[in-house]
């Protein structure tokens, strides 16, 4: 299964969304092929249509979602069934939801979603995207397989919060709290942080921009070089 493939081991987001100049499923499979000639042993993705040109590029499991935006609703990643049934039909071997505690789209429920993936593929991991302590103890509750702190500094409660903050102390909570597998995800911009949250205990670490956004990398020298 997925989480015991990248359990200590890198996850990288290879994700270029419409208004950004890697928007591609070409270009996504091309840079999950770099990541996996570079040691990730998995591949966060999103879109069907890009989960399925990752995966006849290469062979690493990948967690799937699906961003999609809602009037009403400020659930965006793999908010609905629709969402859902995309992901199931790329074939990915876990989905990511948003598990937080917020209205989702057309009155679905976190609930049903979940038990709508495991009645229809059981073989498939489940990944809770989180914001805060208390949705990653109500994913356990219903039956996650592991919890992601993605969403932590981008809900209207935690925004301008970044996962290093206090040395890493909102990861520090979450692995005290729950006991299924956390993974550090967000913000996690260099080789030593990657290092520090698996000695934390995170279970794995999934790294995106540092790794797949030039335009973020660049930024950061640019800003660097200017501002010193
Ligand atoms: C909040 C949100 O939309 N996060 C998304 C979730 O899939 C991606 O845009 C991030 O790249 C991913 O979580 C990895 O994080 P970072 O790129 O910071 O290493």
């Amino acid at each position: 299964m997925m989480l015991e493939t990248i359990k200590k081991g890198l996850v990288a987001s290879c994700q270029a969304l419409p208004d950004e100049p890697l928007h591609s499923s070409f270009i996504m499979a091309k840079m999950a092929l770099a990541a996996k000639q570079g040691g990730a042993c998995g591949i966060r993705a999103n879109s069907k249509e890009d989960i399925i040109a990752i995966k006849q590029e290469i062979d690493l499991p990948v967690i799937g979602i699906v961003k999609q935006d809602y009037p009403n609703s400020d659930v965006f990643i793999t908010a609905t069934k629709r969402e859902v049934d995309q992901l199931l039909e790329s074939k990915c071997e876990m989905i990511a939801l948003d598990a937080t505690l917020r209205v989702r789209p057309n009155g679905e429920t976190l609930e049903e979603l979940v038990s709508y993936i495991k009645e229809k593929a059981p073989n498939v991991q489940l990944m809770a995207d989180i914001s805060t302590v208390k949705e990653a103890v109500n994913a356990e509750t219903l039956g996650f397989d592991c919890i992601s702190t993605t969403l932590f500094g981008y809900t209207n409660d935690t925004k301008g919060s970044k996962l290093f903050d206090n040395e890493f102390y909102f990861l520090k909570k979450v692995l005290q709290s729950v006991s299924i597998p956390v993974i550090a995800e967000g913000n996690v911009m260099t080789p030593e942080m990657a290092k520090q949250v698996l000695d934390l205990g995170a279970h794995s670490v999934v790294v995106g921009g540092a790794i797949s956004r030039p335009q973020q990398i660049t930024a950061r020298f640019v800003e660097k070089i200017q501002k010193g």
